[in-house]
């Protein structure tokens, strides 16, 4: 090699090394070695073993980060790197080793260069993770992507790209991948739901880029000219009316700085397009201010302190709000910078809404890496009780949003669930405890509580020939769903009282009957001989699991006393279902016209004719066990029974607690709230 040649083949080492830079820095020291000056020669063999040494060093560290790599994604998805990488074969998608964390500087550095050298694909990072996905439509996209790597021969799979990120530059290295996306990071760092532009939910409306830029960028300038409150995760400002948090209401005697002038456009701009006189303008407005990572826990916006439409503008940075049903319905909407929401009805009134806290949200197939957001939320405050249709939420109408995740039966236990940030693990109180344990009590021993005892099973034990008599006609719609039903189906009436049900059908399908009440079930035994029953306790019905093709379980489900015991009742029918069998359920409505209640947990009288009681109860001589009262006007004696009365919506929203079903039907018929379930899984 001639001296030429050495200095070239150096000069391209130097380069490929990136360290020319640094030894040409240097050059003026290096001639002199010693105190004495460096021949030409001398210089040259410095030079090649500086420039061999700076080049080991970066195979090294190559070697060093691919194989940290490969270990960092086997051990972080618990599989070999054989199931995770394809060492010998090119396939359509890469995994990238970035080594940043995934943040928006890593999947932006890393998607412009890979749209740079072969187009379109998809780029999925990890937060948290420092390495990505790439997947493409073609195999053949992803070699052109290889092919452009940089590579060391003395390294096996090494094809690497210095990128840089900011002001950091990193080797960043890619290798072809053997498993499809679905198969890593399930449950981990992206384990967060997918966003649209669009939702359907009640009473939600949203519109993208309601306000200019321009106008946009002035709302910043100003709302930063003013003072921000500091909460424990995010700042805020208040127009309007003093903002009470701890009760989130507004304390309507202190008027605080009006909504300022410069928000006078949007404000005019909404109330034309929005409000439409539809309720008093706007005049409270709360300002939050977003940092990457900042969130607000699931909540709805209370409802006596403000009137029904709620207005929010987002700024600066697009973010994802989640919206929760009281049915558990969940709906994840993106609101990019300008956008308006406006929430009204049941999606105001019901449904909760929460920003998760995250830096990062996916957002149709893509990321969308969140900055500072700036959020106007416009209120009307309400001089008048709301009477909204959704009482189980509205603290004027009963509610107590201290108390409520106690004594709300639409709440399901992990409400407040799934945003990690405000995921907090309740402790249960001594009350909640003590449900639970007697509610274990009654479904191990089978042993009622006491009011199920006294004011459920010994009432109808007591009244049964009586009510008996008053219970003939099948109800059409029952009757018809029976007669609608496989020929062959064997079915269970479940709580079957005198057995009415189970002689209506038309005798293709096979029914079998059971009741707590030994004496409805003699009754129900002399309907024929053909009909097929037995005493037994709904909580713990004596059958395998999933013999059964339908059932059907009238007026029962209300006698429980807890949601609890309603719940496990619901689930006894669902266990001995076939998968895809399905049940039919009526509970007493709240709302029904035939009798009016006050609240939902109540005492209904039976007035048992004297003919059908014991002569000495009649005359007083003895009493039973359970409260009774002679009326001897109406030469009866009057027993109580307990019934949980249903309000609309309820009954669904405790199926929904109920992971192995759905409702394929729900309507009101005879003063009752009716469910079709369907088994889903075992
Ligand atoms: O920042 C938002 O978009 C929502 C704010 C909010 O829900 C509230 O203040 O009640
Ligand atoms: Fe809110």
């Amino acid at each position: 090699m001639s001296q030429e040649e050495a200095k070239q083949n150096l000069e391209d080492i130097e380069k490929s090394n990136q360290v020319q830079n640094n030894i040409q820095q240097k050059d003026g020291e290096q001639q002199i070695q010693d105190g004495k000056q460096l021949s030409p020669e001398e210089e040259l063999k410095l030079r090649e073993k500086k420039a061999k040494k700076a080049l080991n060093a970066k195979i090294y560290d190559l070697q060093k980060k691919l194989s940290r790599g490969i270990q960092v994604i086997s051990q972080t998805e618990g599989k070999t790197p054989e199931e995770l990488f394809s060492f010998k074969e090119a396939t359509s998608n890469l995994f990238v080793l970035h080594f940043g964390i995934g943040e928006e500087v890593d999947y932006v550095t890393v998607k412009d260069y890979v749209n740079s050298v072969a187009g379109t694909h998809k780029l999925t990072v990890f937060p948290g993770l420092g390495y990505g996905y790439i997947q493409f439509d073609d195999v053949k996209k992803a070699e052109q992507t290889i092919n452009s790597l940089e590579r060391f021969e003395q390294i096996e799979n090494c094809h690497y790209k210095e990128m840089t990120y900011e002001k950091k530059t990193r080797p960043t290295l890619f290798l072809y991948a053997h498993c499809k996306l679905t198969d890593i990071c399930q449950n981990k760092n992206n384990d967060f739901p997918e966003a649209s532009r669009k939702v359907d939910a009640p009473g939600l409306l949203f519109q993208e880029e309601f306000i200019t830029q321009d106008y946009e960028k002035l709302i910043m300038e100003e709302i930063d000219k003013k003072e921000w409150n500091r909460l424990a995760k995010r700042k805020v400002q208040h127009y309007g009316y003093e903002f009470l948090y701890g009760i989130n209401s507004i304390n309507k005697d202190n008027k605080k700085d009006p909504i300022p002038d410069f928000l006078n456009n949007l404000m005019q701009t909404i109330s034309k397009e929005v409000i439409k006189g539809e309720q008093p303008e706007l005049d409270q407005l709360t300002i939050n201010d977003y940092y990457p990572g900042d969130g607000i826990a699931p909540h709805f916006d209370t409802h006596s302190p403000f009137e029904e439409k709620i207005v929010i503008v987002s700024l600066n940075s697009g973010i994802v709000m989640s919206f929760k049903s009281y049915k558990n319905e969940e709906k994840h909407l993106f609101l990019p910078p300008r956008s308006i929401l406006v929430l009204s009805g049941e999606v105001r009134y019901a449904w909760f809404h929460s920003i998760a806290s995250r830096k990062v949200d996916k957002v149709e197939g893509d990321f969308n890496f969140r900055r500072r957001r700036v959020s106007l939320t416009f209120r009307t405050v309400q001089f008048k009780p709301c009477r909204c249709a959704y009482p189980f939420f509205c603290e004027d109408q009963g509610y107590d949003p201290v108390t409520m995740k106690k004594n709300n039966p639409l709440l399901p236990r992990d409400y407040h669930a799934k945003d990690d940030s405000t995921k907090v693990v309740a402790p249960k109180s001594e009350e909640e405890q003590k449900i639970l344990d007697e509610v274990q009590q009654v479904i191990t021993d089978g042993k009622p509580t006491n009011l199920e005892q006294k004011y459920v099973y010994e009432v109808y034990e007591k009244i049964a020939p009586h009510f008996s008599h008053t219970r003939y006609n099948p109800w059409p719609k029952i009757e018809s769903f029976l007669k609608g039903l496989e020929p062959g189906s064997l079915v269970a009436d479940i709580g079957c009282g005198n057995g009415k049900y189970l002689d209506c059908h038309n005798g293709d399908i096979y029914m079998i009957g059971t009741d707590r009440s030994e004496n409805l079930i003699s009754l129900a035994r002399n309907r024929g001989e053909e009909i097929q029953v037995f005493s037994a306790d709904c909580l713990k019905l004596p059958w395998v699991s999933s013999k059964f093709d339908n059932a059907i379980s009238i007026a029962v489900i209300h006698h429980f006393s807890t949601p609890e015991l309603r719940i496990h009742a619901i689930n006894e029918i669902l266990r001995i279902l076939k998968v895809g069998g399905e049940a039919l359920i009526y509970v007493w409505a709240f709302e029904q016209t035939e009798k009016s209640f006050s609240e939902q947990d109540v005492f209904v009288p039976w007035n048992l004719q004297n003919k059908y009681e014991d002569e000495k109860v009649v005359k007083g001589e003895i009493k039973p066990n359970t409260d009774i009262q002679i009326n001897e006007a109406k030469q009866s004696v009057v027993y109580k029974r307990y019934y949980h009365v249903f309000k609309k919506g309820e009954l669904e929203e405790l199926i929904s607690r109920i992971p192995n079903c759905k409702i394929n039907d729900s309507y009101y018929d005879h003063a009752n709230w009716v469910v079709k379930i369907e088994k889903t899984s075992e």
